[in-house]
């Protein structure tokens, strides 16, 4: 039995604890929630509600341009923050939150180690430039062509698009990285579909207690919750999939000439030193596109879909756009016409992409850095000191009324083309900013637009349920909640 000291202690070694993080830390100036103040616990929640940027944006519109929202953690909302943060060089540095991602061994995305990750990044980059692409442009053209001939086969019926635009990226990636046939758009089955979403929700809850880690990665598998084992089993069997994918690649002759990621990173070399990349480093690789390529990509096409789809002058607009510019036949399998110079050819298509990154961007986790800089550093104006846990996420920045106006929360393109108004994309962080911005956005550019302008130009495209209002749910990657049901008519020539 505890004496009443040792309770008295206890006590009061608690409330010392309370007070200390409250009033005497290095961020007890900067304003924020208490609970956030006091415990990681507090963003564990908000991320378990699947609506933390939406808290987030409302905190912010309560306490102003910095939030305290975790005890070491800083969250910004202006412009002026993202050059400091993201693009400072070494005076900051990716948080342990990112260790939740690296399970095995590091990768592009979660490893911390910036000389590491210049040397990966050096070695990589050539396989996802617009030139490299290019070459498998013929991929997206198949892959397009499937999902329009699987649309075609519905004629009048309703189907549901966000599945469908989930079947075409997965079997896209499968082909893009590993010149594999996953065959999700020929099974239709989601349930073939990995559970990639739930990952990054594992992966967001691991580092947000990174003080935890990596216990609790060991102590995963030993406990009995359904979801967490069946998640656990079918991130090996992903993980072991792609793994022997990388060994057949490895396999093969190398005098076949062959377009694909991997055949691409296995012929890369560090351009400072020549070294190439060894098969554990590609595979853990691989298994990082996957999933940080797929859900993301087939998410934006959804919600920019469902944005087109509710709303007629934007609908009416890119109609026009598409007829006029786009030399195209409507119908018909042609082929699609080359990424290279589309997007200038296509100014309103290209504002409604670019519109839906910031209305409704699904890569919505924090993206903290860690200050190193002895002595700290400024941002936005305020000193933050060594050690803080710094972030912007880009749906708070990109509803910040100040910077998009009052109507932030309307989806309007026409923002992107107003002379008397020019808004930067470089304000825009969908794919985040600096060094460790997004090493696959051509690919998810690519489909974007050769998805969207397809679709559109072959089909007149009606929501089953016109009045639907959206809810986006995030885990750290944000998806339209339910599914996108629509008809498709094939327009008139
Ligand atoms: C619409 C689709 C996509 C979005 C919105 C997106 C968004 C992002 C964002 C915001 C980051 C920065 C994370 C940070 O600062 O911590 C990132 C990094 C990354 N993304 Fe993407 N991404 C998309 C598609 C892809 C694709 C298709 C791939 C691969 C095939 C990919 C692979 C990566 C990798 C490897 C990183 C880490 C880069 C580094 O740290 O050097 N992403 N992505």
């Amino acid at each position: 039995m505890l004496s009443i000291y040792s309770i008295l202690l206890l006590l009061g070694l608690f409330v010392v604890t309370i007070v200390r993080k409250r009033w005497f830390h290095p961020l007890s100036k900067f304003p924020g929630p208490f609970l956030a103040s006091q415990t990681d616990l507090w963003r564990v929640y908000h991320l378990w509600t699947r609506r933390m940027p939406e808290n987030l944006i409302k905190l912010h519109e309560k306490y102003g341009p910095i939030v305290r929202y975790g005890p070491n953690d800083l969250s910004f909302h202006g412009v002026a923050a993202i050059n400091p943060i993201y693009k400072s060089g070494r005076k900051v540095s990716k948080s342990n939150f990112y260790d939740g991602f690296t399970t095995f061994h590091p990768n592009l995305f979660g490893m911390r180690d910036e000389e590491l990750h210049a040397k990966r990044r050096r070695q990589m980059a050539h396989s996802f430039s617009v030139a490299s692409l290019s070459q498998m442009e013929s991929i997206f053209h198949r892959r397009i062509n499937h999902l329009v001939d699987v649309i075609d086969s519905y004629g009048p019926r309703p189907f549901d698009l966000k599945e469908l635009l989930a079947y075409y990226t997965y079997d896209l990636m499968g082909e893009l990285i590993f010149n594999a046939e996953f065959g999700s758009m020929a099974a239709q089955d989601p349930d073939n579909l990995p559970p990639i979403n739930e990952h990054i929700f594992l992966g967001c809850m691991y580092g947000m207690l990174p003080s935890l880690l990596p216990y609790s990665m060991q102590l995963a598998p030993h406990i009995p919750l359904p979801w967490l084992q069946d998640l656990l089993k079918s991130r090996k069997t992903l993980r072991d999939q792609t793994a022997k994918h990388v060994a057949e690649e490895f396999a093969k002759e190398k005098s076949e000439e062959r377009h694909n990621i991997l055949a691409r990173l296995m012929e890369a070399r560090d351009p400072e030193t020549g070294e190439e990349l060894t098969e554990a480093q590609i595979s853990s690789e691989a298994f990082a596109f996957l999933v940080a390529g797929s859900h993301t990509t087939s998410g934006t096409l959804t919600l920019l879909f469902y944005h087109l789809l509710h709303n007629s002058v934007s609908a009416k607009n890119l109609t026009e756009e598409l007829n006029t510019s786009l030399q195209l036949p409507a119908t018909g399998n042609e082929p699609l016409p080359a990424y290279s110079g589309l997007e200038m050819q296509l100014p309103y298509a290209t504002a409604c992409i670019r519109e839906n990154y910031r209305v409704t961007p699904v890569f919505t986790m924090p993206l903290p850095r860690t200050i190193i800089e002895p002595g700290g550093t400024v941002i936005d104006g305020h000193h933050v000191p060594q050690g803080a846990n710094v972030a912007i996420v880009n749906e708070v920045l990109q509803h910040n009324a100040s910077v998009w106006g009052e109507d932030h929360d309307n989806f309007r393109p026409e923002r992107w083309l107003d002379p008397d108004n020019k808004l930067s994309p470089n304000d825009l962080l969908p794919f985040g900013a600096g060094h460790r911005a997004c090493i696959g956005r051509n690919i998810a550019s690519m489909s974007v637009l050769k998805v969207l302008t397809t679709l559109w130009r072959r089909y007149e495209l009606e929501a089953v349920d016109p009045a639907e209002e959206l809810i986006v749910e995030t885990v750290g990657i944000g998806e339209k909640k339910g599914s996108l049901m629509v008809r498709a008519k094939l327009r008139p020539q």
